[in-house]
């Protein structure tokens, strides 16, 4: 079996509870509150600040030139198409990018970035990839579904065109290509870790939405 049918059908209680998740159901329905989102875009800002440097990790490790290709574009399209996508909900909620630069990372996306990025220092490109497929895969899943149920004027529209377009569709089929790859070409051990980068990718997914529910912020501060 392909490492990520069996990767998925070891997370597919996780994934499907993500699905049924407060924020994704309000999201859907457009009912979601905007403090709420505002709260989410924000951190999502600065969690794609990591996520971009460890994608561009990856292109470093990658063993060939179309893998190098899949994660340094997507590092670029990291940056980019998301900073695009949140630069429109920055003015339609009227936030300012100073006020984005000056945030805090909440205690769950300091905690996934850090992650991402310790495996960026230290791990081999198989774990790395098998942590930042979740991060892929598991938005496509979330994007699709919300985008059959959701209607054209949902005021979060351009998030949801975002994460279920067929071109983001393409992006996910090629990192689960070469994740497979590095699963075949990986002895027992690397495979198991790949499994555990995965499965805790997912969780920080679960957490990090649960966080923008939440509105988390440090519990204790100076
Ligand atoms: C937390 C998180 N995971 C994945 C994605 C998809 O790139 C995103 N924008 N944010």
């Amino acid at each position: 079996m392909a490492f990520s049918t069996d990767a998925w059908q070891r997370n597919a209680r996780l994934i499907d509870t993500i699905q049924e998740m407060d924020f994704n159901r309000a999201l859907s329905a457009g009912t979601l509150e905007r403090d709420v989102f505002k709260y989410y875009v924000i951190q999502d800002s600065l969690y794609l600040a990591g996520y971009a440097r460890a994608l561009a990790a990856a292109g470093v490790k990658a063993p060939d030139s179309e893998a190098m290709l899949t994660f340094t574009g997507s590092a670029q399209e990291a940056i980019q198409v998301e900073r695009a996508l949140h630069a429109s909900y920055f003015e339609k909620f009227g936030i300012d990018p100073a006020q984005v630069q000056a945030a805090e990372p909440s205690p769950t996306c300091l905690a996934y970035t850090s992650y991402m990025l310790g495996l960026a220092e230290t791990a081999g490109y198989a774990e790395l990839v098998a942590a930042i497929l979740p991060c892929f895969w598991v938005y496509w899943e979330v994007g699709k579904r919300i985008d059959a149920e959701a209607g054209p004027d949902n005021p979060y529209r351009a998030w949801i065109d975002t994460y279920a377009d067929e071109s983001f569709g393409e992006a996910v089929q090629a990192v689960i290509r070469h994740v497979d790859r590095a699963a075949e070409a990986a002895g027992p051990d690397t495979v198991a870790a790949m499994h555990h980068a995965f499965m805790r990718s997912t969780q920080y997914e679960w957490m990090f939405w649960d966080a923008a529910w939440r509105r988390e912020d440090w519990p204790v501060k100076p």
